[in-house]
């Protein structure tokens, strides 16, 4: 996962290293909402089909909220200009690496974060295109809302939604990981005149998609007319003259985020960080990104590495919202240091960080899922190899046993030891995993027991565990 701003990020970290050892120790803090400063903390991804626009709504969103200045836009605009993609100029703020402009694609997760009237708002640029779904996927675990970006230039609104585009599968995949507040932002208006019928018709069938078949109630889905190119209805309503002005009353981008809400999280439940990233590696230091999902963790605190059960002290906390802290809460994203004795790849991605001792979370390779199918063209059979992806990890498994098909509504066997699990079909089935991995029950935490499988670069089903078996 990369970050827009590594550098004063690295700076940032070397200032919290020289200034901790001069730190006096503080008391740990009642756990809340994360709450910080009086703002809620919210993590919103960023979805939608490639190219809906999504990088650069949320470029120039930065740029006109002060996080990104003149200057560098400029600088943007002249280099993105050279390399034939003066139109990528706000995209460049989210995607910085050398081959996502070339390409004009993000690639992987760019994580920012800004503050609203009332949050405190991590941002996930996710990736839209097919290949990039994993990247997509890990950016979604993380997320407690998301945007979904729209194109409705005619014709690409058309191919972003049906069959093949990526509109669909990024809703469905979202509902999955428990998000149930989706912003909607119909982008590119421009290209269509600013059209009211135009933006009417789409929110008709994004909307029908949504509560119909994504399983998003209607009043948790905002609709925003947007240009993430012009800027127009961002951060500030559009003037007099304006197009828009003639039909839209409704709240601009930025209002819309920050009338998202802040889930309740597992504050008090036993400590959990999920790992995204992991920097460097030393014998004896470790520098990774993570996601608090339940508890909370301060410097000096003994943890342990899951499923590998390596023992660690936490060092140095930098929080996304903030540069340095004490102490980091459920909801919350940053980098970690830990000291400790590590052997060469005993911790990577997907990973996940326990307090306590290592038996507060039981590796497993096997568990028994609920499972809803997705539109699939080859039923799940007992043998069927897939990937399983749960919160930043994936993991080769095999369905072992197909125990009962299932009524979707009110869980009722339909029918036990089905021979497959097709299209749409809801399921009770034992999943087995290539190795252990850190993952539990989702009633004893949630981000650590949604899962989605896939089987040759498609999302086939999402489950819940209810069971770890072995
Ligand atoms: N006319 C117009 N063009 C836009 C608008 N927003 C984005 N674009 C253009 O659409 C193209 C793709 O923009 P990106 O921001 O890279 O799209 P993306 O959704 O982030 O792309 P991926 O992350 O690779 O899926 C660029 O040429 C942008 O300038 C808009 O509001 N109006």
């Amino acid at each position: 996962m990369h970050q827009p701003n590594n550098f004063s990020r690295i700076l940032n970290q070397l200032a919290a290293i020289s200034s901790a050892s001069s730190t006096p120790k503080r008391a740990r803090k009642v756990a809340s909402d994360s709450e910080k400063d009086g703002k809620q903390l919210i993590n919103v991804v960023v979805v939608g089909h490639v190219d809906a626009g999504k990088s650069t709504l949320m470029g120039h969103l930065l740029y006109e909220l002060g996080y990104v200045d003149q200057r560098t836009i400029h600088k943007y605009r002249n280099e993105a200009s050279h390399a034939g993609k003066a139109s990528f100029a706000y995209a460049w703020v989210l995607d910085d690496t050398e081959q996502e402009r070339a390409r004009g694609v993000t690639m992987d997760i760019a994580r920012t974060a800004f503050e609203t009237a009332t949050k405190k708002v991590v941002l996930l640029d996710a990736p839209g295109h097919k290949d990039f779904i994993p990247n997509m996927i890990t950016g979604a675990s993380q997320a407690d809302a998301a945007i979904l970006v729209i194109n409705a230039t005619n014709g690409e609104f058309e191919t972003g939604f049906e069959n093949g585009g990526q509109t669909r599968e990024h809703a469905m995949l979202l509902r999955s990981f428990g998000i149930s507040q989706i912003l909607v932002a119909i982008n590119k208006l421009d290209t269509v005149g600013w059209s009211k019928q135009r933006y009417d018709a789409i929110v008709i069938q994004i909307k029908n998609f949504l509560t119909r078949q994504a399983g998003f109630q209607s009043n948790k889905c905002t609709f925003v007319p947007v240009s993430g190119l012009d800027g127009d209805n961002l951060t500030a309503k559009v003037g007099p003259d304006h197009q828009l002005n003639q039909w839209y009353k409704g709240p601009t981008l930025l209002e819309a985020i920050d009338a998202l809400k802040a889930p309740k999280r597992m504050a008090e439940g036993p400590l959990r960080i999920v790992i995204t990233d992991v920097f460097k590696t030393q014998t004896n230091s470790i520098s990774l990104a993570g996601k608090i999902e339940s508890g909370d963790v301060m410097a000096g605190d003994k943890v342990y590495f899951m499923p590998t059960a390596v023992a660690a002290t936490v060092k140095y906390l930098t929080s996304d919202t903030e540069s340095q802290c004490d102490q980091m809460c459920c909801g919350e994203q940053g980098q970690f240091t830990l000291t400790g004795v590590f052997e060469p790849d005993t911790i990577s991605t997907g990973h996940v960080i326990v307090a306590g001792g290592p038996d507060t979370l039981k590796p497993a390779k096997r568990f028994l899922v609920r499972l809803v199918v997705f539109d699939i063209q080859i039923p799940i059979m007992k043998g069927t190899r897939a990937e399983l992806y749960c919160h930043s990890m994936c993991e080769p498994c095999t369905f072992i046993h197909l125990r009962s098909a299932i009524n979707k509504s009110d869980g009722t066997v339909v029918k036990t030891k089905p021979r497959c699990l097709s299209r749409n079909m809801s399921g009770m089935v034992e999943i087995e995993t290539d190795h252990e991995v850190a993952i539990e029950p989702y009633t004893v935490c949630r981000a650590l027991g949604r899962i989605t499988i896939r089987r040759s670069g498609n999302t086939i089903a999402v489950g819940i565990v209810e069971q770890t078996l072995a």
